[in-house]
């Protein structure tokens, strides 16, 4: 995986902005060319399990595919190679919430685990947006069993390939108004960011505060991005 991050550097990345803010970004963790060949996945129909037509659902204005296993190779050594540092984060995050909840430190174990629930179907999927195109605030929750964190991966090439379409997040604090985030993203950049709540210590202790993420409307060119959920679907 010549150009790439993932590998030994996986181990210690920067993770501490997702206390502070809630999302933290993993510069450069695919090259361009490696984008490329992502974005190329796109065309080939056999890979995939579902397409969703977001205005269909009133979800906002794109497609997305879920990849369907077995996952391409590059994808599901991403995956993998992800998750080990997400759960030690999960579990530091389990523990602030006094939850026992405890996730395994391999992939396959916690995958296990869902699936003796009926949630087997794989989750990661590509996205697409064109100008007007847009993603509305949602949760990506597929069922009881979650795993906490979730991870996007910007494909294109902000400025070159297209303008707008920025990753936004939101975090509904309680009685409060929601806070907005944004968060910039190159080529190969990634995002890692809660699936639906994290725990924030105030003044009385640790509390859960809502997260939802999405993408503001595309102004021109087209913009995909390449989704990792770790929990299956049912
Ligand atoms: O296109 C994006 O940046 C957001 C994608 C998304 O909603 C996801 O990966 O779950
Ligand atoms: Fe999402």
């Amino acid at each position: 995986m010549t150009g790439d991050r993932h590998g030994a550097t996986l181990a210690d990345m920067d993770l501490s902005d997702l206390d502070r803010y809630g999302a933290a970004r993993l510069p450069a963790l695919l090259s361009p060319d490696r984008c490329t060949e992502m974005i190329a996945l796109w065309d080939r129909p056999d890979l995939f399990r579902k397409e969703v037509v977001m205005a269909r659902h009133g979800y906002g204005s794109g497609r997305y595919r879920y990849f369907g296993y077995p996952l391409p190779e590059p994808v599901a050594a991403l995956r993998e190679a992800l998750y080990p540092a997400l759960a030690s984060q999960a579990n530091r995050w389990a523990e602030m919430l006094g939850r026992g909840d405890i996730y395994p430190a391999r992939h396959a174990d916690f995958l296990k685990a869902g699936s003796l629930g009926g949630q087997d179907k794989a989750t990661p999927l590509l996205l697409r947006y064109e100008t007007g195109d847009w993603n509305a605030l949602h949760q990506d929750v597929y069922g009881p069993h979650v795993f906490p964190l979730q991870v996007a991966i910007l494909l294109s090439e902000p400025g070159r390939d297209f303008t707008g379409g920025a990753f936004v997040l939101t975090e509904q604090r309680p009685r409060m108004q929601s806070r907005p985030e944004i968060v910039p993203l190159g080529q190969g950049d990634a995002v890692v960011f809660p699936v639906r709540d994290r725990p924030v210590t105030g003044v009385r202790g640790v509390h859960r505060v809502q997260m939802r993420h999405g993408v503001s409307r595309l102004l021109s060119g087209v913009r995909y991005t390449l989704g990792i959920i770790f929990h299956d679907a049912a």
